[in-house]
């Protein structure tokens, strides 16, 4: 058995994105999530055996199921990493590899994930960081360790993975580590996303970026 699945977990469509919420409207970052999805799927599907999205909200299922992958409903009174897990457990007997990734990260789509996948199926521990210290990517045997997405995700995951005796290996992409989170990654994806689903949406949105040298770098504004 030499197969990897992927796992994208997925928020509410109305928890979606809060902290974008002084710029975009609830539509809006609904609309967002969706084709932040398509990009990261359409990225995930070619190279990996499955992919899982797992989720509590029935649209973001059935919306899931319109972009033909496998949906698993999230047991109640769980959160992100107890989700998480409970793919893990699904696809543990299934599978020997899994690929854990936000649905946040539409420039994975700039990416070539081949090479990544195949040293997965060597190494026992990959991990690609997120800027702000969190984890945008996780390689893993299923259940290998305790899930810490969240909060400073990054060190706990490779302290969790010592702590099991596994050797942790960092995968550093520009790309897979922005994801969309605050109003200035939006700006990111304006400048980086050519190609993507995520940049024509924002595109028809209006949205214009400029370069600032002040405390923040991007100017983010809508016409
Ligand atoms: N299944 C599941 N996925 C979740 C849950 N919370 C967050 N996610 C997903 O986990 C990934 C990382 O999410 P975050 O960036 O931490 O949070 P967010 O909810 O998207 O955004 P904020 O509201 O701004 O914090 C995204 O794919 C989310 O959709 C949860 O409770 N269950
Ligand atoms: C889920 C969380 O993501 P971020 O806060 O980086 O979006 C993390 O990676 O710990």
């Amino acid at each position: 058995m030499d197969e990897i699945y992927g796992i994208i977990p997925v928020s509410k469509f109305s928890n979606a994105k809060t902290r974008l919420s002084p710029f975009l409207d609830l539509e809006e970052r609904e609309k967002l999530l969706k084709a932040m999805l398509k990009d990261v799927v359409s990225t995930l599907k070619p190279v990996v055996d499955e992919v899982i999205i797992i989720s509590a909200d029935k649209d973001v299922l059935e919306y899931a199921n319109d972009l033909e992958v496998l949906t698993l409903v999230e047991n109640e009174g769980l959160y992100l990493n107890t989700a998480i897990a409970q793919a893990m457990d699904w696809c543990r007997h299934k599978t020997e590899k899994v690929i854990i990734i936000p649905s946040d990260i539409p420039l994975i789509a700039k990416t070539n994930l081949q090479p990544l996948i195949e040293s997965a199926k060597a190494l026992d521990f990959i991990i690609c960081p997120s800027k702000g210290g969190g984890t945008n990517g996780l390689l893993i045997n299923p259940l290998a360790i305790d899930m810490k997405f969240g909060d400073f995700s990054f060190m706990k995951h490779i302290n969790e993975a010592k702590n099991k005796g596994l050797d942790p290996i960092v995968y550093d992409s520009f790309y897979i580590s922005l994801d969309v989170n605050i109003t200035e990654d939006i700006g990111e994806i304006m400048i980086h996303g050519d190609g993507t689903k995520t940049k024509n949406y924002l595109n028809s949105l209006n949205i214009e970026v400029e370069s600032i040298h002040g405390t923040e770098r991007l100017k983010i504004t809508r016409k």
